[in-house]
């Protein structure tokens, strides 16, 4: 076996993703992602996948040519090599993560983000090379299935009349019967009995009738909500007082830590975060100020599957709960997600995916969901197969855009179809 890299391919591509919205506004209709490979000496090729805007990209370039001759098993030396990745100032001065979602913009958080994919990559090559699943090189499976909730979004039927988009039959979502006729359909569809809902659209009297209708319409199904840090102290307080008791957890209800250990203070209602605990720097104050109950991990931005591993073990010896948050992503990524998270024992809730959204994906076959739970693939490496066909018209979209959709920005897709539209202050209610 000869596990040395001789070859790493980088692909852009532009996903298919429907008017889905938020606080921030609404998503593009094709959203960028960053496909890795990692090829060894031997002709075994892993993949890997996260965010493709040009900040990633950038990093993502020299970090490849780094990787030229060095063992696919060297996974800590990613690290190292990530170190050595200049970070252009421009992009951490002032900025904020992923539209606020992640907080404040660091160098560190952009490596790692990039870093993610290519553990990835090496780890489904390094499992293909030995023929062991990806699970297995984490130290085993304690799960067969793992468990996603339906992720719900407040949507439009199609993206602005005009806008080159596809299109899906999923209709529009904009009040609480809309979002029950949604959560009913990814339930038929998918069999999830958890329930998210992306709030933070609508003022907060409306999204507690939604959750309330959705409570009466799936009695006992676990319900969460999520306005990603919309809302004050107070009002975060006030709709857990109206709807906690039918709630699993209020997940970034206000933004940033000293707001969520506030609320958290003076309610019973768990809270959950992807959004003040986004890094190994930010546990500490978090934990010790009590502001979070459950950590919503993601490979991609911290650092890859090791790294959430390593999250999970410090959550689990100070009893915080541990689940994970999803982005928009494709197949790789559900694998990914499914292999680190079946090795996890003190996971307890239901993880969010976005992939039913996607109809698009660069995998021969999609991964299914059963039961609401996605099998954890047995075969070696992640267990998918890249289709090549796929990816190649998915990159052609990337090439071919003008470069209006290779950034993310939620805030400017809303304003095609609302000239005014501005991101909201926050606290935003
Ligand atoms: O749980 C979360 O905060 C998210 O999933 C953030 C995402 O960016 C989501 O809000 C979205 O894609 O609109
Ligand atoms: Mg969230």
């Amino acid at each position: 076996m000869n596990p040395r890299i001789t070859d790493v391919r980088l692909t852009p591509i532009l996903v298919a993703d429907p008017p889905l919205l938020n606080t921030q506004g609404v998503h593009q209709p094709y959203t960028p992602r960053l496909i890795v490979e990692v090829e060894t000496a031997d002709g075994v090729t892993g993949v890997g996948e996260t965010y493709g805007d040009s900040k990633y990209l950038e990093l993502a370039r020299p970090f490849a040519e780094k990787l030229h001759g060095r063992q696919v098993s060297d996974l800590n030396g990613l690290f190292a090599i990530a170190d050595e990745v200049a970070v252009d100032s421009s992009r951490i001065s002032g900025q904020v993560d992923v539209g606020g979602l992640r907080g404040v913009q660091t160098a560190d958080k952009l490596r790692l983000s990039v870093v993610s994919a290519f553990e990835v990559a090496c780890l489904d090559a390094l499992g293909k090379a030995l023929g062991l699943p990806v699970h297995t090189l984490l130290g085993g499976k304690v799960r067969d299935a793992v468990e996603y909730s339906a992720y719900l979004f407040y949507r439009w039927a199609g993206h602005p009349e005009g806008v080159p988009a596809e299109q899906d039959d999923w209709g529009a979502a904009v009040d609480p019967a809309g979002i029950v006729e949604q959560a009913r359909r990814f339930k038929e569809r998918y069999g999830f009995t958890s329930f998210k809902l992306k709030g933070g659209v609508f003022p907060p009297d409306e999204e507690i009738a939604a959750v309330r209708a959705l409570a009466e319409a799936f009695p006992g199904h676990p319900l969460r909500l999520d306005p990603n840090g919309a809302w004050s102290v107070e009002t975060s307080l006030k709709v857990a007082d109206e709807i906690g008791g039918i709630l699993e957890y209020l997940e970034d209800p206000a933004l940033g830590t000293p707001a969520m250990a506030e609320v958290a203070a003076r309610t019973d209602v768990p809270l959950a975060t992807n959004m003040c605990v986004t890094n190994f720097a930010e546990i500490k104050e978090a934990f010790t100020r009590d502001a979070v109950q459950v950590v919503l991990s993601d490979h991609h931005y911290w650092g890859g599957l090791r790294n959430t591993r390593q999250l999970a073990e410090i959550c689990r010896t100070f009893g915080v709960g541990i689940s994970m948050h999803s982005n928009t992503h494709l197949g790789i990524s559900l694998a990914a997600m499914t292999h680190v998270a079946s090795t996890v024992p003190n996971l307890h809730h239901a993880c969010d995916s976005h992939y039913p959204w996607q109809s698009e994906d660069v995998l021969t076959e999609r991964l299914a969901f059963d039961d609401g739970k996605v099998t954890v693939p047995d075969a070696p490496g992640l267990g998918v197969e890249l289709d090549r066909d796929k990816l190649r018209v998915l990159h052609r979209r990337w090439l071919d855009d003008d470069g209006a959709l290779r950034e993310r920005d939620d805030a400017a897709a809303m304003r095609i179809a609302d000239p005014d539209w501005v991101t909201p202050a926050v606290p935003r209610w």
